[in-house]
């Protein structure tokens, strides 16, 4: 497999906390990678430097096998690097169609007309190749359910963009196990292109396991645990992180 991202012994620090201690992962194209750990434990600092918000204070980045320092998200943007938050960054009362396209409209030139037909069938392809079912392109975002939204984000972070590297920051957290379910078989579709590397944050072991091929536990700044999720198993999962809790309390 191509190795599409790697970090080594990445070290952050916010004034006195060091939320990032010595952490080394990586990941390859066809890939899902988990990252789990406790509150604080330093996830999102872990992905706000591979999407280039943070800039490390110690360590190194190797993308696609050569050192990269990633200035900004706009930088890693053109990379091949995408994100998608919690907060999802989408506009509700735009249809599916339009959010897809943000910033990315096609237009008749030289008329400044939107290219909406166009916009909607490419728009329906793409949501088709992946296999998301909703009701209409032309329906608002805002009247779609939590995972249909969700859904919609990530297809979004890999339409008309060279996606190599997708990271997903709890992409389950609030959602009922259907809609769980769905994004979870949207990621292994994604997978099944065999070209993108994507990195999951999750809370939910027994997702982790299922969909993830390889788990990392982040634990105080550091990687403490990578297996494949075939070698592990969520009462491991869960008596490591309980280990910790029992130590700490
Ligand atoms: N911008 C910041 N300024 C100061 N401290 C920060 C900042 N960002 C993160 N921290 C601190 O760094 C540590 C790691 O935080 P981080 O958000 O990366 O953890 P996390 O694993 O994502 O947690 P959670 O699951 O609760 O979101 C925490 O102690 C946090 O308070």
């Amino acid at each position: 497999m191509n190795e599409v991202m790697r970090a080594e012994h990445l070290g952050k620090r916010f004034g006195p906390v060091r939320a990032l201690r010595d952490v080394s992962l990586h990941v390859s194209a066809g890939e899902i990678l988990g990252l789990i750990g406790d509150n604080g434990a330093g996830k999102s600092t872990l992905i706000k430097i591979l999407t280039g918000f943070h800039q490390p204070d110690s360590g190194r980045l190797l993308f696609e096998g050569r050192p990269v320092q990633l200035k900004s998200v706009t930088h890693a943007r053109s990379l091949g690097i995408e994100t998608v938050f919690q907060d999802l960054a989408m506009v509700n009362d735009l249809p599916v169609y339009l959010n897809l396209h943000l910033n990315k409209e096609l237009v008749h030139r030289p008329l400044p007309f939107l290219k909406r037909r166009e916009m909607k069938r490419r728009a329906r392809e793409a949501l088709d190749e992946i296999g998301i079912d909703i009701p209409s392109v032309t329906a608002e975002v805002g009247q779609l359910s939590g995972g249909q939204r969700q859904a919609i984000a990530v297809a979004r972070s890999v339409f008309t963009r060279n996606t190599k590297l997708l990271l997903l920051d709890e992409p389950l957290a609030a959602m009922g196990a259907k809609e769980g379910a769905l994004i979870l078989r949207l990621l292994a579709q994604l997978k099944q292109r065999g070209d993108l590397a994507i990195i999951l944050i999750a809370h939910n072991y027994s997702q982790v396991v299922d969909v993830c091929d390889r788990v990392n536990l982040l634990q105080h700044g550091e990687i403490t645990f990578d297996k494949p999720s075939r070698d592990t198993s969520v009462a491991e999962l869960l008596e490591l992180v309980h280990a910790e809790y029992r130590l700490e309390h």
